[in-house]
C-alpha cells in the first residue's frame, strides 16, 4: 500500500479474498475486484446482499490483511480515513462531543466543530452520552466524527440501515450538505439502489459473491436537480442497463 498524493484518486485491485472456516471450507467473497474512485467524487459500492461489499472495506481499512493484490489511498494533511459503520461504535462513557473529538489528532481536538454540529442538527445534544441517543441522532453523531477529521478519503458503510425510511431521508440530506461544503473523496457501500442514485456521482456495481466490477453508472446530475421525477428518470436507466440488479 502506497501513500499517495492529495490529488491521486483511491485505486483498488484486489485479486482474491478468502475466507476459511475452521473446517477448512472456503468462500471466495472477491475477485478480480478492481476501480478507481477519483478525488473528490462521491461514489457507492452498490451490490447485492453478501456479495463482499463490507469485505472490501475491510481490507481498505486494513482491518483484513489476507487477501491477494493491492491498493493506494488518498491522503491528506489533515487526515487519512475515516469510517462509518452500520452501527455507530460511540463510547458509552463519553459524551456526544467526546466521541467526535476523540477521532482527532491531539493538537487538534479543540478545533472550532460549530458548523458540523450546526450542520448536522446536534447542537443541543453535544452533552448527552450515547445511551440517551436515539439510533438516528447516534447516526448523525458518527458521521461527524468522521468529517471533524477532514479526512482525505471517507467510507461508509450502509450508514443509514435500519432507520425508518423519514430518518434515512433526513440523514441522507444532512450527509449531502456536510459533504457538499467540504468534498472529500467517498465510497459508500449500499444495496439501496435509490439512496445511490441520490447521493452519488459514481455508482460501482458488483456482481454477486465473489465480487468482481459488473459495470458504473455515472450521475452526472448537480444533486440540487435530483428532484422525484429526475429520480424516477435515472432509475428507468439505471435499471435498463443492469436489469437484474433492481
Ligand atoms: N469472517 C468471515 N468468515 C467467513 N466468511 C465470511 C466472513 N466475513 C464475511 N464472510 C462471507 O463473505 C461473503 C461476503 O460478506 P460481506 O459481509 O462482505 O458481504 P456484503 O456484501 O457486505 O453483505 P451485506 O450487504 O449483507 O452486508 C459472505 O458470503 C459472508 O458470509
Amino acid at each position: 500500500m502506497q501513500p499517495v498524493g492529495a490529488a491521486a484518486p483511491l485505486r483498488v485491485d484486489i485479486a482474491e479474498k478468502t475466507f476459511r472456516s475452521a473446517e477448512g471450507i472456503a468462500v471466495k467473497a472477491l475477485e478480480n475486484l478492481s476501480f478507481e474512485v477519483r478525488q473528490g467524487e462521491f461514489a457507492c459500492l452498490l451490490g447485492p446482499s453478501g456479495c463482499g461489499k463490507t469485505t472490501t472495506l475491510r481490507i481498505l481499512l486494513g482491518l483484513d490483511q489476507d487477501f491477494k493484490g493491492s491498493f493506494e489511498l488518498p491522503t491528506s494533511e489533515t487526515g487519512r480515513i475515516a469510517a462509518v459503520f452500520q452501527e455507530p461504535t460511540l463510547l458509552p462513557w463519553r459524551t456526544l462531543e467526546q466521541n467526535v473529538r476523540l477521532g482527532l489528532p491531539k493538537a487538534r481536538r479543540n478545533i472550532d466543530l460549530d458548523w458540523l454540529f450546526k450542520a448536522l442538527g446536534l447542537v443541543s445534544v453535544r452533552s448527552l452520552f450515547p445511551a440517551e441517543l436515539s439510533l438516528g441522532l447516534a447516526r448523525r453523531a458518527a458521521l461527524a466524527r468522521a468529517f471533524a477529521t477532514e479526512p482525505a478519503i471517507l467510507l461508509l458503510d450502509e450508514p443509514f440501515v435500519s432507520l425508518d425510511e423519514q430518518t434515512a431521508s433526513r440523514l441522507r440530506y444532512l450527509l449531502l450538505d456536510i459533504w457538499s461544503a467540504r468534498p472529500t473523496t467517498a465510497l459508500m457501500v449500499t444495496h439501496n439502489v435509490r439512496e445511490a442514485l441520490m447521493l452519488s456521482d459514481r455508482i460501482i456495481v458488483l456482481s454477486a459473491r465473489p465480487a468482481h466490477v459488473l459495470g458504473y453508472f455515472d450521475v452526472r446530475l448537480p444533486r440540487q436537480s435530483r428532484n422525484p421525477q429526475v429520480m424516477s428518470d435515472l432509475a428507468r436507466s439505471f435499471s435498463q442497463k443492469f436489469p437484474d440488479v433492481m
